[in-house]
């Protein structure tokens, strides 16, 4: 598991440290050092410009000076206010540099092959202004190779999100663990190249921290995918069903259970409205179809305890048509798949859905885009933190979110979350959604819980992107699972 750490989580983290002996100069010097380690990738020679801040970024910032002043490096180096505002840790960095301190605004930025951006890291509290925004900006313009302490200044190390003006950073040098921030947008992209560097805290003070995010990593997932039994039967691997729409939009729900049977499900079942039956069974070959009446008639099919787990909102169509198939679907006893239309059918009474999933004894996955979350979640959509508005979705509506985009993050109600940084962007494209969420469906038919089978999802559906390249559609998607797994296991 790699875990994302909160900035007010780096914070304790650092203090747990401190407290069991290690100075915290000691990190501060660490640190400096990492940072100094990546600059020195440039040749002896190239002149570096150090703009540091008033706090222990800052601090950061001097103790990198001095040790590429050191190793022979044309160091010039540039405060954000007076030396004698510095505190603690920074006053002593500060007092070990022996060279010249000037202003940022005298900084030369464009005479210097590589930028130290010390300015702000975990202490940003509010909006970038005044000289430190005019230096930032200049930074930006240099041309030069920029390499930020701990965060790109401007970029929240919880969200992401920039205040008021941000460094755009060729790379970023952290301490200990990445942060949410490096890997939610538009933060990733100030980020650029992330290296974590070691500065000796010990793992066990995770322990103590508990931090409930985590990278979307397989081993986040892995210990909770099924594994494959010798003797394995392929009712031993579940049954899911999908709801198909009408006549003239079925293609979303066929991608859907494509891909469900590609993830992991032993069987599926296309659930299809009369009138669409014929243009159904003319596309369908290894998932099995069935006619479906209505509600009611969803509701027979999964009276059947066998089928354990149902996808419904891929083209399933108006509300009128997808709210009482959603209803049946959350009044069975089989795991649910909630997206697309199954998700706007409740836009006018967003209670009644989590009312349906308070107290349901099987799992509810719910995979918005951000325009189906601000119909279910109009307040939560104008919070500044992905991770925020999926965790308070989560414990709300009693759902695994799964909310999508570049930077997909899954939370469960107990606050657990994980985030994707491996999808490529040509997974924007139609239909795909409707994949991811049947890779959902067929490993939580497979027997996955429903938290790590959202995870190992997103990540599943980002390889197999990174995997076609360019130029993939939809289609593609599920037919590149297999090799996905391979990769996987070896
Ligand atoms: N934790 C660890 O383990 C380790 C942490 N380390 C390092 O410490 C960093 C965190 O240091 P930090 O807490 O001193 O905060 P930091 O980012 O320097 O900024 C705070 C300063 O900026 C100011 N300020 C804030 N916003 C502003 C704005 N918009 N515009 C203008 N000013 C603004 C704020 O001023 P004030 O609010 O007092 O006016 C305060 O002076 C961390 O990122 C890492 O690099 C390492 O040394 C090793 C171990
Ligand atoms: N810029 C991007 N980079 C990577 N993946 C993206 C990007 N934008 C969207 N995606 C992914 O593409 C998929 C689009 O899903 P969705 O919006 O539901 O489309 P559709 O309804 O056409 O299937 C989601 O998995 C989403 O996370
Ligand atoms: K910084």
């Amino acid at each position: 598991m790699i875990e994302l750490l909160t900035p007010a989580e780096m914070a304790e983290a650092d203090r747990l440290t401190i407290a069991a002996g290690t100075p915290g100069i000691e990190l501060m010097e660490t640190a400096g050092r990492a940072v100094a380690d990546v600059v020195a990738r440039s040749p002896l020679g190239t002149r570096i410009a150090i703009a540091c801040g008033p706090g222990n970024n800052g601090g950061d910032g001097f103790v990198a000076a001095r040790i590429l002043g050191g190793r022979g490096y044309r160091v010039q180096l540039g405060l954000l206010g007076g030396l004698d505002r510095l505190k603690g840790d920074a006053a002593l960095a500060a007092a070990a540099w022996r060279g010249e301190v000037v202003s940022l605004a005298e900084l030369d930025f464009h005479g210097s092959g590589v930028i130290v951006d010390a300015l702000f890291g975990a202490g940003l509290d509010r909006e970038i202004g005044g000289e430190a925004a005019r230096a930032i900006e200049t930074i930006n313009r240099s041309g030069a190779r920029i390499v930020a302490v701990d965060l790109p200044s401007g970029i929240q190390g919880e969200t992401g999100q920039v205040l008021g003006v941000a460094v755009r950073a060729t790379e970023t040098v952290t301490f200990f663990r990445a942060k949410p921030g490096h890997v939610l947008m538009p933060g990733r992209v100030h980020v650029g190249r992330l290296t974590v560097a070691d500065i000796g805290i010990r793992e066990t003070v995770l322990e103590r921290i508990a931090p409930k995010a985590a990278l979307n990593r397989p081993e986040a997932w892995l210990p909770s995918l099924p594994v494959l039994k010798v003797d394995g039967h392929k009712y031993d691997r579940g049954h899911a069903v999908v709801v198909s729409g009408g006549m003239t939009q079925t293609g979303a729900a066929r991608l859907a259970a494509h891909a469900a049977l590609r993830s992991g499900a032993g069987l599926v079942t296309l659930a299809s409205p009369p009138d669409a039956l014929a243009v159904n069974a003319a596309h369908l070959t290894a998932v099995m179809l069935k006619r479906m009446d209505g509600a009611d008639g969803l509701a027979a099919l999964l009276s059947d305890r066998r089928l354990n787990a149902v996808g419904l909102g891929p083209g399933l169509g108006a509300i009128e048509v997808a709210r009482p198939l959603v209803e049946a679907a959350l009044a069975s006893p089989a795991a649910v798949v909630l997206d697309a239309d199954g998700l706007s059918a409740f836009k006018a009474e967003p209670q009644q859905l989590f009312a349906r999933i308070a107290g349901r004894p099987a799992p509810v996955v719910m995979t918005p885009h951000d325009g189906e979350f601000a119909r279910l979640f109009p307040d939560l959509a104008a919070l500044p933190g992905k991770l925020d508005r999926a965790r308070q979705a989560a414990a709300r509506s009693g759902a695994v979110v799964l909310l999508k985009g570049a930077d997909t993050t899954v939370a469960d109600p107990s606050g657990r979350a994980m985030i994707a940084d491996n999808a490529p962007p040509y997974l924007a494209t139609a239909g795909s959604g409707d994949t991811l969420a049947g890779i959902i469906l067929g490993l939580v038919a497979e027997g996955m819980p429903a938290f790590e089978a959202a995870g190992a999802a997103v990540w599943l559906h980002g390889e197999a992107g990174a995997v076609l390249g360019r130029g993939l559609i939809a289609e593609d998607l599920a037919d590149a699972l297999p090799r996905v797994f391979t990769r996987l296991f070896v």
